[in-house]
């Protein structure tokens, strides 16, 4: 069986960080699983039907880290045919030897309900705010409007939305320096079986 690990939570909150460190110390894969929807949603045109016919190429596009594609897919993230036709993808990725981390909003309680662990992972809207804009050379308030307003629409939405799963170990990196968070984390797989 292979090892799932699922890691959910808002935007810019240190999911990526920590399923990379993750992937990496365990030796296993990573799928940043919000690049698709970035990737669907920066085809333009009929959103289901880029998703449908989301090809290799389409993830490979430097626009996709954008506040502005970040957008376009809360949007498209919304549309439940969306969603459908990147199911498959995600839950073969997930079942890969000897194990797989996937970091998105609905990993653990859609994708994979059934990971060995589920992170939350979390941060204040501010110091959230302040990593992203510092990441992509942003406007401090500007990136914190952007993400609450991206933070409602991906936890009102009906199909899928953004939320713990019962199960879910809850990680605030607000004060956590990325090494302390990531330790925290392995430690947490180490304790599920890792
Ligand atoms: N604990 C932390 N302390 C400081 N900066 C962090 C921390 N975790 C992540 N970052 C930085 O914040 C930004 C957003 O992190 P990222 O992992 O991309 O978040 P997410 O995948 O949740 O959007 C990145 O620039 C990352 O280097
Ligand atoms: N599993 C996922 C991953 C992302 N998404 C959507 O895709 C958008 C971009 O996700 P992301 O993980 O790349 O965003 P950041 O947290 O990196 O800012 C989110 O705001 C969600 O609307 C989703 O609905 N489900």
């Amino acid at each position: 069986m292979p090892f799932t690990i699922a890691i959910d939570g808002p935007a810019a909150s240190g999911k990526g960080t920590i399923a990379r460190a993750l992937a990496q110390h365990f030796g296993f894969a990573h799928l940043d699983t919000g690049l698709l929807y970035r990737a669907v949603g920066a085809k333009g045109g009929d959103p289901v039907a880029a998703a449908r016919g989301l090809a290799p190429g389409d993830l490979a596009r430097d626009d996709l880290r954008s506040a502005a594609a970040g957008q376009a897919a809360s949007r498209v993230a919304a549309i439940p045919e969306v969603r459908a036709a990147l199911v498959d993808f995600q839950r073969r990725f997930a079942g890969g030897e000897p194990g797989a981390v996937l970091d998105g909003r609905d990993i653990g309680t859609v994708i994979c309900p059934e990971a060995r662990l589920k992170l939350y992972v979390t941060a204040s809207d501010q110091i959230r705010a302040r990593r992203r804009a510092l990441e992509l050379g942003a406007d401090e308030a500007e990136m914190l409007r952007e993400l609450r307003e991206r933070d409602a629409r991906d936890a009102a939405r009906d199909v899928a939305p953004m939320r713990p799963a019962e199960d879910a170990l809850l990680l605030d990196t607000s004060e956590m320096t990325i090494d302390e968070a990531v330790a925290r984390a392995i430690d947490a797989a180490r304790r599920a079986g890792a």
